[in-house]
């Protein structure tokens, strides 16, 4: 399977930076012999103006969370109809920093991610554990449980790993540790959704950077990256880009 670099700009950018960085990226692109899929996920604001700089591109917009509702009352929302209506493919659901801010459970999870693809688009769902899960050896019962409980029946997205205390650390968790994790959320898809849980992509996610993705990218059953800083800059994301070109 082709691999996917994600880019998560959480809440960064403005109008004239993020269009200099997309142009970058594209023009990196352009200069590969081949290349991955790319996806970038800029926050609401940018989205409109960004998706028709980014046709013939190669690269496919993604957005960081959708509402469970298709519309209504839910002030400051944003439904996954308005998303693919300005020419989104993708969204981030149940980022840890979504479930921290904003108290998501994996149950409001799993309806925005029956929400996104019932607009047609393609639903991300972070999974991950905490440091204190990890040290108290919880690990593979807390991922077993968000895997369960944050994907609807019938889940045909993506599955991004992101253990919380690797986010923004600067490291990376080890590859061992990535390799295990892979193994079991791969168990855990193929319990829960049998010969379709083989297919799920799985992304790993935290601190990924030029320089450890050639070394996470090729571990058995990763399908790609979700990158956070990284992605802001084209001189940090085209690297990761690039480590994924012959995977
Ligand atoms: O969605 C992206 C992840 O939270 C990783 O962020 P990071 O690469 O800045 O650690």
């Amino acid at each position: 399977m082709m691999q996917m670099i994600v880019g998560n700009w959480k809440m960064n950018g403005l109008g004239a930076s993020s269009r200099d960085l997309v142009t970058e990226v594209a023009q990196g692109l352009a200069a590969m012999p081949s290349a991955p899929q790319v996806v970038v996920c800029p926050p609401f604001t940018l989205l409109a103006q960004l998706a028709p700089m980014l046709k013939g591109t190669g690269i496919l917009l993604g957005a960081q969370d959708c509402h469970q509702a298709a519309s209504g009352a839910h002030t400051g929302d944003i439904s996954a109809a308005m998303l693919a209506d300005v020419g989104v493919e993708y969204v981030i659901l149940g980022h840890s920093e979504r479930r921290r801010d904003h108290g998501e459970l994996d149950e409001t999870v799993r309806e925005k991610a029956t929400a996104a693809a019932a607009a047609g688009l393609t639903p991300i769902v972070c999974v991950g554990e905490s440091e204190d899960q990890r040290a108290s050896g919880e690990c593979r019962d807390a991922i077993g449980w968000q895997i369960k409980g944050s994907l609807p029946d019938g889940f045909s997205g993506i599955v991004a790993y992101e253990p919380i205390w690797a986010i923004g650390s600067g490291v990376p968790a080890s590859s061992q540790d990535i390799a295990d994790m892979m193994a079991f959320i791969r168990a855990e898809l193929v319990r829960q959704f049998g010969a379709t849980g083989k297919t799920i992509r799985i992304l790993y996610g935290g601190s990924v950077n030029a320089r450890d993705a050639a070394t996470i990218l090729p571990i058995a059953e990763v399908g790609g990256a979700l990158v956070g800083s990284a992605s802001l800059r084209a001189e940090t994301f085209l690297p990761i880009v690039r480590a994924a070109v012959d995977l």
